[in-house]
């Protein structure tokens, strides 16, 4: 049974279509949904809620059709809101225990329940202060444990990345594979950064615009491209030089070189060069494409120009915002 279907969803404002003829179902598991500032993620978790009713359409959560089920979706499923929502005056504990008992959990269930969860989203001695004084950091794992302390079977996360460091989002991040992974609830996350879905998701959908761009396994976006990625520990631009003068297509791509992969001589030609000029290799393997190479605008693979390394800035990130389908980004 998949756990979300939605049929023909469509959600029009006065002004604008959010969502406009969405369909598309998904298994459980951990389920990005991508899509630029105003694709349409936030209205589409809030009807899924059953706190919005669609223009037009249907849909179902966990089987529960979202026009008569809302009550029965809502105890099943947690919500992390995407805005600031927590009151600043009260704890972490009483504020958790608070929702767990609005859920319906017994007093002593609720406190038992609202310290594991706030244990396993990482938040401790400091549980017992005002949230007022809370990081967003902290205040993204108060949002959290509040959306799992009634153990949820699936929970809508809505941008919990948002605001946060690197470091904390690799946190947020691992926190998101573990929920899934070890508590066996399902998982939607809306992000508008498409890389740090790859990192996490067993399946992808991506909206534009309200509509359904694509909906595909993660492996699908990350299939073999037609291109090594070749590291050797120095020389990466001599070896790159060679390359292309004996006629391959290549261009470097961080510490790596990225080579078209023209048959069989390719690897002769990567093998060769690098014993010739003395490098070590360190490795090379089919490159595998990233989820954002999907959107990026340029010619298709195998039609880049050669050029020599060095003439891109090394190292130089791909864009991770998600842009519009034409790649503008947006
Ligand atoms: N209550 C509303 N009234 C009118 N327009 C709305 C309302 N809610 C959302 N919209 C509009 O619908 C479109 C989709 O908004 P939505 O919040 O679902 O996008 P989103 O993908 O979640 O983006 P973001 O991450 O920026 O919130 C936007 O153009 C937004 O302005």
């Amino acid at each position: 049974m998949p756990i979300i279907a939605t049929q023909g969803l469509t959600m029009r404002f006065p002004r604008v279509t959010a969502l406009d003829d969405l369909s598309v179902a998904v298994e459980s598991g951990v389920v990005g949904l991508v899509g630029a500032n105003g694709a349409g993620k936030s209205t589409l978790i809030k009807i899924l809620l059953g706190l919005l009713p669609p223009t037009a359409g249907t849909a179902t959560v966990l089987g529960l059709d979202i026009a008569r089920e809302g009550l029965r979706i809502r105890e099943s499923v947690g919500f992390m809101p995407e805005y600031e929502c927590l009151p600043p005056d009260v704890s972490a504990t009483e504020f958790v225990v608070h929702m767990a008992r609005m859920c319906g959990l017994p007093p002593t269930a609720a406190r038992e329940r609202a310290a594991d969860t706030l244990r396993h989203v990482g938040l401790y001695e400091e549980r017992y202060r005002p949230i007022g004084g809370y990081s967003t950091g902290m205040r993204q794992r108060v949002k959290l444990a509040q959306a799992l302390v009634h153990d949820p079977k699936l929970v809508f996360l809505d941008e919990p990345t948002n605001g946060l460091d690197p470091a904390g989002r690799d946190e947020m991040l691992d926190l998101i594979r573990r929920i899934g992974a070890e508590f066996g609830i399902s998982v939607l996350v809306t992000s508008h950064l498409l890389g740090e879905l790859e990192r996490v998701c067993d399946h992808v959908v991506i909206i534009d615009g309200g509509k359904l761009l694509r909906s595909q396994a993660v492996e699908a976006y990350t299939t073999a491209s037609g291109a090594l990625t070749v590291e050797v520990d120095e020389g990466r631009d001599l070896l790159g030089q060679r390359l292309h003068d004996q006629g391959a297509t290549v261009r470097p791509e961080g510490r790596f070189l990225v080579v078209d992969i023209a048959g069989e001589t390719t690897y002769d030609l990567v093998r060769d060069g690098v014993a010739d000029l003395g490098l070590r290799l360190i490795r090379m393997e089919q490159r595998r494409h990233h989820i954002e190479e999907v959107f990026q605008a340029g010619p298709p693979e195998g039609a880049a120009q050669a050029m020599p390394p060095g003439a891109a800035p090394p190292g130089a990130p791909p864009p991770e915002a998600v842009p519009g389908p034409q790649g503008a980004p947006r």
